[in-house]
């Protein structure tokens, strides 16, 4: 028999993950918001709003806009919405789900209101406990993946057995799933990749070369691994998919959001302007001001990261930014 998942959030990253279920073998209910997008995916096969133009959904995907109807019989819950709604949605969906429920977190974000990780939200709202939360995370852009395009990722969680089941359920011949118990190490690295994705793209925006946007992407590393170690995470994590792979994919690639909303901001866009482009979430815009605020907190300095929230929270130019993160006191590079 097959395994029933329930994914909530019909977006670009719910939508493809969706897919890879279903070509693992899982019969999936994918719950929308807006029923538009809900009666696309069911009578066309495909999800126009967010992931144009890509496969066709398998058969086994089957929509729905009733929270409720989307959890019948599913033993895992995938949770694919913005990092900055999920925890309203999970109040208001928590009834719906059993005690032995799996939740796997497709996010990455940190919750801005609370500095919290999605692992944290999940726990704090529905109760589960840490063998019941896992995450996902890695290089994952999705529309590659809804082109099948070879591509691997990470599921982490505390529990072993637990990430090694999902694993089973999402493993297909394009998307390789590995398994970890670093939670924290694998949140952190997709959470903080998107503020680095961010740096990235005011670098290109404003011209200044590879050996710029290299140093940001490494230094950007350094600074994830000394908050991740501060925060209990492994540093080996960050050498992984969900650490270097995802800072290369997304540090390198115009489908990415944050790379593409950073880009606008260097090429002289103001933020009012790239706000309004931004059709879909480009997480790393108010993570940025959350993951400055948990290095205040962890004493750890985390100059790129201060430098993004300053261009983007503080109204701060991005010439005077990278002017300020170039003129720091020289030091040793560990
Ligand atoms: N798109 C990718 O390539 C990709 C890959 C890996 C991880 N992610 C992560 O997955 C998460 C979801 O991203 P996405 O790309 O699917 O985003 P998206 O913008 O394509 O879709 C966001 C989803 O959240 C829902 N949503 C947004 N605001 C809401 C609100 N106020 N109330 C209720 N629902 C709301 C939307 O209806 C939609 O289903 C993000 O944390 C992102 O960082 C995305
Ligand atoms: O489009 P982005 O910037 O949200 O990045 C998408 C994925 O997280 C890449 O792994």
């Amino acid at each position: 028999m097959s395994r029933r998942i329930a994914v909530y959030g019909a977006g670009s990253w719910g939508t493809a993950f969706s897919l890879v279920l279903a070509d693992a073998g899982c019969e999936v209910t994918l719950w929308g918001r807006r029923q538009s997008v809900v009666d696309a995916i069911n009578e066309t096969r495909r999800n126009p709003d967010y992931v144009r133009g890509a496969a066709y959904l398998p058969e086994a995907v089957r929509a729905t806009a009733d929270p409720a109807e989307a959890a019948r019989g599913a033993e895992t819950v995938v949770l694919a919405v913005s990092a900055q709604h999920v925890r309203p949605l999970l109040e208001e969906w928590r009834e719906s789900w059993g005690p032995r429920t799996v939740f796997l977190s497709l996010m990455k974000g940190v919750e801005l209101a609370t500095t919290k990780l999605m692992s944290e939200v999940i726990a704090e709202t529905t109760g589960a406990s840490p063998d019941r939360i896992a995450v996902l995370s890695g290089p994952n852009l999705a529309r590659e993946v809804m082109l099948r395009k070879p591509a691997a990722s990470v599921i982490a969680c505390a529990d072993e057995s637990t990430a090694a089941r999902i694993q089973a359920a999402c493993h297909t011949s394009t998307f390789r799933c590995y398994t970890n118990t670093d939670v924290i190490g694998c949140e952190l690295g997709g959470a903080v990749k998107n503020v680095i994705a961010l740096a990235a793209g005011v670098s290109d925006g404003m011209c200044l070369g590879d050996n710029t946007k290299a140093s940001l992407i490494t230094r950007g590393l350094a600074e994830v691994t000394r908050l991740g170690v501060a925060m209990g995470a492994d540093p080996l994590t960050f050498a992984g998919l969900a650490g270097m792979g995802d800072l290369v994919a997304t540090c390198a690639s115009a489908l990415s959001r944050n790379y593409s909303f950073g880009r606008r901001i260097g090429s002289g866009m103001t933020l009012e302007e790239t706000r309004a482009l931004a059709e879909e979430t480009a997480e790393g815009v108010a993570s940025c001001k959350a993951v400055s605020t948990l290095g205040e907190r962890h004493g750890v300095e985390l100059p790129v990261t201060r430098a993004v929230t300053g261009m983007i929270h503080e109204g701060r130019d991005p010439q005077d930014v990278m002017d300020a993160l170039m003129s720091r006191a020289a030091k040793a590079e560990v």
